[in-house]
């Protein structure tokens, strides 16, 4: 499915109304029906539906008039004042003013109808707002807040459609109708708390309109990205499914590429070795009996790859994944140098890895492998030396800009998970608090080289691997809520797969 920003939404109006002849009205009209639908459902007696002056304001009044045809007891606010709306909201206001409806735009009304209304509807600020929400909106919006239940328009007011910041006070809905495409904001930051349930709903715009604004940025829905996850053939064997290296592990950390290990075999990869210190051979030994080990020298209880292992890494592995709980050793900074100079196939650089790279994130550009980094925000922020609150409240545009510069692929997780090749885009929605837990990002590692190993290719194999990480993620926390383990999400992978 499609994210859109506000100017995009914009630009697809404008299209659907100027080129393709359909009156706006009929848009305002179909928005409205399609927040009828979503409402009837919840069988309210009474509805409070709060509308601002412009065509956010509109598809209230046009949904109050729909309410009243059915019977319903609807009450109508308008803010600041209704004499300030124009054009479609305008139609759509005077019918309801010709029906006999009186407006109101009392707040201390407003405030008593609030708790008596089974519905309140938030109509007040839709993707036209601009800047930090005005002081008399605030008001308006901590009001519609006290509602029992409330249904957003389109975003919550108060809501960036472009990048989910809350402007200032925003609305907390429970539901929200929006239309044609889901908005950045439905997805990210504050507004993915706020915008509650979202429903994308169509209004009638020809999908050529969509079409030609040329949308880089997709999000998991209409069956995307499963629909990628090739079928096997029956006359197969462990050779067609690749070999995937997984290079990790210090003296003290023998989890992380356990982890690792596991996961990728979980989510079928063909072959999967560790590659480990020596000194915890025993531990993966015993506990991952199915993956083929390179246990290595060490340095000071850190992993030292010889000439002789590096080769037949090199030479074997079809994808390789470097870093998970390796340890910051400055020395690695010399092997992970030399597989980017190279390996010319897919290298996933995770946890330790990244901090190593941090070091010299430029030997990236002129590396042979084919790059996907999957930060969190704190290493995301060693990478860049942003801070990580600015991280998360732009967590696209740091992506972007960064695979641009490095020419390579990012998955910045956290809440949303965002994976760019630094100009298409994909951001996931699935998982839950409940994996921020040790070690959820080493089996997100396994999963992702072991996609690789079976032939996806690096975009595809990181949008897959965050998209199922997040659903094994949310059947672990049906079970175990937020005691979920790193082995519970990994011990769904497989299913999901299938
Ligand atoms: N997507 C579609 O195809 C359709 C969308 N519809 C609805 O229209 C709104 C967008 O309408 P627009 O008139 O552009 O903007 P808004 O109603 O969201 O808000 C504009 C209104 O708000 C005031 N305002 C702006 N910024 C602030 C602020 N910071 N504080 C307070 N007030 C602010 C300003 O006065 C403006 O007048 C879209 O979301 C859909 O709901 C169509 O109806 C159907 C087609
Ligand atoms: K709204």
């Amino acid at each position: 499915m499609f994210v859109v920003s506000s100017e995009d939404m914009k630009q697809i109006d404008k299209r659907a109304i100027e080129k393709y002849k359909i009156p706006g009205i009929i848009l305002m009209e179909n928005a409205a029906f399609a927040v009828l639908e979503e409402i009837e459902k919840l069988k309210p007696r009474n509805v409070t539906i709060v509308c601002g002056i412009g065509n956010n304001g509109g598809d209230g009044f046009a949904l109050a008039r729909l309410l009243l045809n059915k019977n319903y007891e609807v009450d109508v606010f308008c803010f600041p004042d209704k004499t300030k709306v124009k054009g479609d909201a305008k139609v759509n206001l005077d019918i309801l003013i010709n029906m006999g409806l009186e407006i109101k735009s009392d707040l201390e009304k407003l405030r008593e109808k609030v708790k008596s209304s089974d519905l309140v509807v938030d109509a007040v600020l839709g993707t036209g707002i601009s800047g930090e929400v005005r002081d008399d909106i605030k008001k308006v919006i901590d009001v519609i807040n006290d509602a029992n239940k409330i249904l957003s328009v389109d975003i919550p007011s108060g809501i960036s459609s472009d990048d989910g910041k809350c402007l200032g006070k925003c609305v907390f809905a429970d539901i929200t109708v929006t239309f044609e495409c889901l908005k950045f904001g439905h997805i990210l930051g504050e507004g993915r708390e706020a915008s509650g349930k979202v429903l994308v709903k169509k209004i009638g715009i020809p999908k050529e309109c969509i079409k030609e604004q040329n949308i880089k940025t997709l999000t998991n829905d209409d069956g995307y990205p499963m629909y990628l996850i090739k079928r096997r053939r029956i006359d197969t064997n462990k050779g067609n499914y690749g070999k995937v290296f997984i290079i990790g592990g210090n003296y003290k950390m023998s989890g992380a590429v356990i982890l690792a290990l596991k996961s990728a075999l979980r989510s079928g990869a063909g072959l999967v070795y560790g590659v480990f210190p020596r000194s915890i051979m025993d531990r993966v030994g015993a506990l991952v009996p199915e993956a083929v080990y390179i246990p290595c020298d060490e340095k000071n209880g850190y992993i030292f790859i010889d000439e002789a292992n590096l080769n037949i890494i090199l030479d074997k592995a079809d994808a390789i994944a470097f870093g998970v709980g390796l340890g910051n050793y400055d020395e690695l900074f010399v092997t992970l140098k030399e597989i980017l100079k190279r390996y010319d196939k897919n290298l996933v650089i995770d946890a330790d890895g990244i901090n190593i790279l941090s070091k010299d994130v430029s030997i990236l550009k002129n590396s042979k492998a084919n790059v996907l980094l999957t930060p969190h925000p704190a290493e995301m922020a060693r990478l860049t030396g942003l801070c990580v609150e600015f991280i998360n409240k732009n967590r696209v545009e740091v992506a972007k800009k960064f695979a641009k510069e490095y020419r390579c692929i990012v998955l910045l997780k956290g809440a949303s998970t965002v994976v760019t090749d630094g100009e298409n885009v994909y951001i996931n929605t699935t998982g839950n608090p409940g994996m921020a837990t040790a070690g959820s990002g080493d089996v997100l590692t396994g999963l992702i080289v072991s996609l690789l190993g079976q032939g996806y290719n690096l975009f595809d194999s990181a949008v897959l691997g965050a998209y199922i990480h997040g659903l094994a993620g949310d059947k672990a926390y049906e079970t175990y809520g937020y005691g979920l383990v790193a082995h519970d999400i990994l011990n769904n992978f497989g299913f999901f797969i299938r």
